[in-house]
């Protein structure tokens, strides 16, 4: 781009001429006959444009009744802002609200000139002042700015027609990689506006995570990066197929393995922003899919714990249970004695009840989720990945996983070898140590997750090196490995106990003496069975 430009600023004095003849002829308009004046006005307009070959398109920042901000000038606003910066000699620098760095743009009736095909354009910033202060809920937008694109008549198509697509769809591009980006949560709906976005709130998204960080094997990370890549640049693709542009991951595994962690990490490769969505507090199926509605491109929805969140297995479980009861009256029995059982327990009791709790606000039903994750709604704006999480993939409905819903599974699992070095790497700065080999055994005979494991790794202390940190860990898999060891001693003492038990069918079971706990008659019970059996 560059600033001015011969061609058009000859024309635009001549423009100015004739704007000084169009003035000149205002001032004697007022003396004009009243039914004359349409017509002198139309003749001047039409003598202006027949000397004046060049069109003019203005996009106006404030548009409509309510004066919303235009999305046309923002994006141009942004294009300019990239293309102008090294061409145009007055400029303006803003810090824009939403945006990450500082704003270049050019200054008010400052024009730049650049060529697309060959063509010259000019591209000016204006604003216009109201004579009459109006009143306004925003106190800045008395000052109206716009932006004025001039280009020769000869030339409409091109420019009408692929140009400006092109200015728009490069100045929303670049709005996009300039911004900050948002983690939002959803507000309860008493808190919802009818004119105003209330449904999401948001704070600024600044997770530090990333892939290279993320303990686990490299090729399963490697393969789900390229995924991820390939949905993000899959528009055609999606458009070819006839789907919706859109991907559910399922992100399951014991808790501290990483699936939060994961999700941060998926956000930051991807520039994307993202919707904690709290399901609990969402009242029923139509205000779930307001929530969806509300979303943006380029963002993960996730809701974690999703078998925590609503009741999603309950309509299974009450079927179940009928066909249990007509079915056989022992089983019914058995499973009374069950449910009367944990309602002796208080823990039991107090985690029931709570769960209940939570969950008596929320009527979303399972098929309300399955709409909106691959319903007619899911697919508007596109652009967008849902990510459910939960400890209990066994526990969620097989209809809610199924590939197509939640296309890729993830099992986050135990920290392995290949997980701890990358670990080490991270938070001490190894690539090996001579305890890396007693560390691998242990990891083989122990299961321990990526978090515990990044505790024992992080110094607790200025003074804390790393052989310490190595050892603590060594410390920590082989209390593990004992207690594991004790654990397995205990119940095979017992299943030979209950087999002598047995055997001797005297009756002096240990759960007779009253000396044993409930785990042991549990374990000496299954001893029994075996006998009976036997
Ligand atoms: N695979 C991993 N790679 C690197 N760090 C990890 C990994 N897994 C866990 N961590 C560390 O442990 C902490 C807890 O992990 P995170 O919250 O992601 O676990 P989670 O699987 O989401 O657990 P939960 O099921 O309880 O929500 C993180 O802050 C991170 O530092
Ligand atoms: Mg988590």
């Amino acid at each position: 781009m560059a600033t001015g430009g011969g061609d058009q600023t000859w024309w635009a004095s001549l423009g100015s001429a004739l704007a000084g003849l169009m003035f000149i002829y205002a001032m004697f308009q007022q003396y004009f006959p009243y039914e004359l004046r349409g017509h002198a006005h139309k003749y001047t307009q039409k003598l202006v444009t027949y000397f004046y070959p060049y069109i003019q398109i203005t996009f106006h920042e404030l548009t409509g009744e309510k004066l919303k901000r235009s999305d046309a000038y923002f994006a141009i606003q942004n294009y300019l802002a990239d293309h102008t910066t090294a061409t145009a000699k007055r400029l303006k620098a803003d810090v824009v609200k939403g945006s990450k760095s500082l704003v270049l743009t050019m200054d008010d009736h400052e024009q730049v000139m650049e060529e697309f095909q060959g063509i010259k354009i000019w591209w000016s910033s204006n604003k216009n002042t109201p004579k009459r202060p109006s009143f306004s809920f925003y106190p800045k937008t008395e000052e109206r700015r716009y932006y004025t694109l001039t280009f020769h008549k000869r030339y409409r198509d091109v420019i009408t027609k692929s140009y400006i697509d092109k200015v728009l769809k490069e100045g929303k591009a670049i709005a996009v990689r300039n911004r900050e980006r948002k983690l939002y949560t959803n507000n309860p709906s008493d808190s919802w506006y009818e004119y105003q976005s209330t449904k999401w709130s948001h704070v600024q998204f600044e997770h530090p995570a990333n892939f290279e960080t993320l303990a686990m094997a490299e090729n399963e990370k490697e393969a789900i990066k390229n995924d991820l890549i390939k949905f993000s640049k899959g528009k055609e693709y999606y458009t070819k197929i006839g789907k919706p542009w859109k991907r559910g991951y399922l992100l399951y595994g014991p808790p501290g393995t990483g699936k939060s962690t994961m999700i941060a990490a998926m956000a930051n490769l991807l520039d994307y922003d993202i919707y904690d969505l709290e399901l609990t507090t969402v009242k029923d199926n139509s205000e779930l899919r307001k929530l969806l509605i509300e979303t943006t491109s380029k963002s993960i929805i996730i809701i974690e714990d999703i078998d925590c969140s609503i009741d999603l297995t309950g309509q299974r479980r009450k079927e179940k249970k009928k066909y249990e009861s007509s079915s056989s009256s022992s089983d019914e029995e058995s499973s009374s004695s069950e449910e009367d059982d944990k309602k002796k327990d208080p823990v039991e009791k107090k985690k029931d009840e709570e769960e209940k709790k939570s969950k008596k606000g929320s009527k979303v039903t399972l098929s309300g989720l399955l709409n909106f994750i691959d319903g007619i709604w899911s697919a508007c704006g596109g652009e967008r990945i849902i990510v459910f999480t939960t400890n209990f993939v066994d526990k969620l409905d097989p209809a809610l996983i199924r590939r197509g819903r939640m296309d890729r599974h993830i099992e986050m699992s135990y920290c392995c070898f290949e997980a701890f070095k990358l670990l080490a790497r991270n938070y001490l700065d190894l690539e090996g140590h001579e305890l890396f080999d007693r560390i691998e055994v242990l990891l083989g005979e122990k299961e321990i997750t990526p978090a515990d494991v990044a505790e024992c790794l992080m110094p607790k202390s200025e003074r804390e090196g790393v052989e310490s940190c190595l050892r603590e860990l060594v410390k920590v898999l082989e209390k593990l490995k004992k207690k594991k060891q004790g654990k397995k001693k205990a119940e095979e003492e017992d299943e030979v106990n209950g087999e002598e038990n047995g055997d001797g069918a005297s009756g002096e079971s240990s759960s007779e003496s009253g000396e044993s706990s409930s785990e042991d008659d549990e374990v000496a019970g299954k001893g029994r069975k075996r006998n009976g059996k036997r």
